[in-house]
């Protein structure tokens, strides 16, 4: 963006033909460094002076924000009551609004910059603050006051005191069952601020930077997402050694465990229910453009009201990038052949797990349950090796099944248009079984009619 703001925003002070400043290295900055030498070694009476240049360090700040009236001034009165002084200061203004303010300034004594950075992101969040406390205060806006609506930014802004609202403290987690174990941690039932969750807690003994990176990345996407089809994130503890993430509690457990440990069946009616569900979950992943990359029925998970969600994005897509793939074992089964190849993949490799989980919720068996998951990837890749849809299977999801698993990823269909095959099927089963209770209702009165001689 500074790249590109260089050679877009125009000068509004103007200092002869002043070039634009190299942002986070203001040409000025090493002249007055040096400035800042001789002044200290020239001036001896000053004991701060005695040493050189150090004493005086400067710093470039540069302010990115929306144009507005006073913002120079605003800016300016926000630096000193920081305690700096402002040497230089270039503001820029582009013509589709923004501004670009460039400060050169001292009074700051030390050369590092992180704890200038904090003090000032205070002084603007306060700024901020009391921006929104004096909009409170005014009154509403009558008609006549048109006008005015339209100089108000484009989008309100919402003061932030600068924490992040994601990170949890430890301390208000109350840890109850340990319900489960995945490849990098532990998962328990517990409790945070009154309320149910889930607790993945990294395995301490497991830490190592290959972990982090994984951790941060599936903290990272989950803090993105919110649907009612994928499982929310409530937080997460991300100072080492104990480093977890808080989700909400899937009290049903996983479609996976329902299935092939319960036993459990779903008809045709809730297993389009289900299947509506998952491809909700997964639309709005991809349309934020995120691919799960491990989708498969143990990662899809129930909640008390039978909803499912879409459970333990973000963690795959890195484990593909670190190339863990070979030491998988049990997810090969649901993985598409690009994938299982290492060639590049898009969303449609999610479309065929996808497909494999639908067939799966249909038979209530394993894929390729006689052969080992590495088989199974051999034949899938080499021979096209498919799952064998039952004979009495609905038409239309015998298609869509076949559609979802196609070799060429091209040929598969995306999420939405699954979304709308599926909700015409249940439409339609639906319409089938209410034609056949009226029916079933006549012929039954009829029946009773006939038996008590009114015929
Ligand atoms: N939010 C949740 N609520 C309830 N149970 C959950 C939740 N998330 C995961 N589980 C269950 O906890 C167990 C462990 O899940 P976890 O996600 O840690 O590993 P996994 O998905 O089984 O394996 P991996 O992470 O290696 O893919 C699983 O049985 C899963 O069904």
């Amino acid at each position: 963006m500074m790249e590109d703001a260089q050679s877009s925003f125009n000068c509004s002070i103007k200092h002869g033909n002043h070039p634009p400043p190299t942002f986070g290295s203001s040409p000025s900055l090493e002249a007055r460094a040096l400035q800042a030498i001789k002044y200290g070694v020239e001036d001896r009476d000053s004991a701060l002076n005695a040493t050189p240049c150090f004493s005086r360090p400067m710093h470039e700040i540069t302010f990115a924000t929306t144009d507005k009236p006073k913002l120079l001034s605003q800016l300016t009165s926000l630096l000193a009551d920081v305690g700096l002084n402002i040497q230089e200061a270039h503001a820029f203004s582009s013509v589709d609004g923004f501004s670009l303010d460039v400060f050169v300034i001292d009074g700051w004594p030390f050369e590092e910059t992180e704890e200038l950075k904090r003090a000032l992101e205070k002084e603007v969040s306060n700024f901020k603050e009391q921006c929104w406390s004096e909009k409170q205060s005014s009154p509403a806006l009558g008609k006549h006051d048109q006008n005015r609506v339209e100089s108000f930014p484009s989008c309100v802004e919402i003061p932030t005191d600068g924490t992040d609202v994601w990170e949890i403290d430890a301390r208000q987690l109350k840890f109850e069952n340990k319900v489960g174990s995945g490849s990098y941690g532990d998962l328990y039932r517990g409790t945070y601020c009154s309320q149910e969750v889930a607790i993945k807690v990294l395995k301490p003994e497991r830490i190592n930077e290959e972990m982090l990176k994984e951790f941060s990345q599936e903290v990272y996407i989950m803090r993105k997402v919110r649907h009612k089809n994928v499982v929310q994130l409530i937080g997460a503890c991300t100072k080492p050694p104990k480093l977890c993430i808080v989700t909400e509690f899937m009290s049903r457990g996983s479609i996976y465990d329902f299935l092939h440990k319960q036993r459990g069946a779903f008809n045709l009616i809730s297993l389009l229910k289900v299947a509506i569900d998952i491809s909700r979950g997964m639309n709005y992943l991809h349309q934020n453009n995120i691919i799960h990359r491990d989708l498969k029925t143990a990662n899809l998970l129930m909640d008390e009201n039978m909803v499912v969600k879409v459970a333990d994005f973000g963690v795959a897509r890195v484990q593909a990038q670190s190339g863990v793939m070979t030491a998988e074992t049990g997810t090969y089964r649901w993985m598409a052949p690009e994938v299982i190849e290492h060639k590049p993949y898009d969303q449609k490799a999610d479309v065929f797990s996808f497909g494999i989980a639908l067939w799966e919720l249909l038979t209530g068996e394993i894929p390729y349950s006689s052969m080992t998951p590495l088989q199974a990837a051999v034949g899938v890749v080499q021979k096209r090796l498919r799952p064998v849809i039952p004979k009495n299977t609905h038409p239309v999801l015998a298609e869509l099944l076949e559609r979802c698993w196609r070799q060429d990823p091209t040929e598969r269909p995306n999420f939405t248009e699954i979304l709308e095959i599926l909700k015409q099927i249940a439409d339609q089963v639906e319409n089938n079984g209410e034609h056949r209770r009226k029916k079933d209702k006549l012929s039954g009165a009829v029946f009773s009619a006939f038996k008590k001689g009114y015929h």
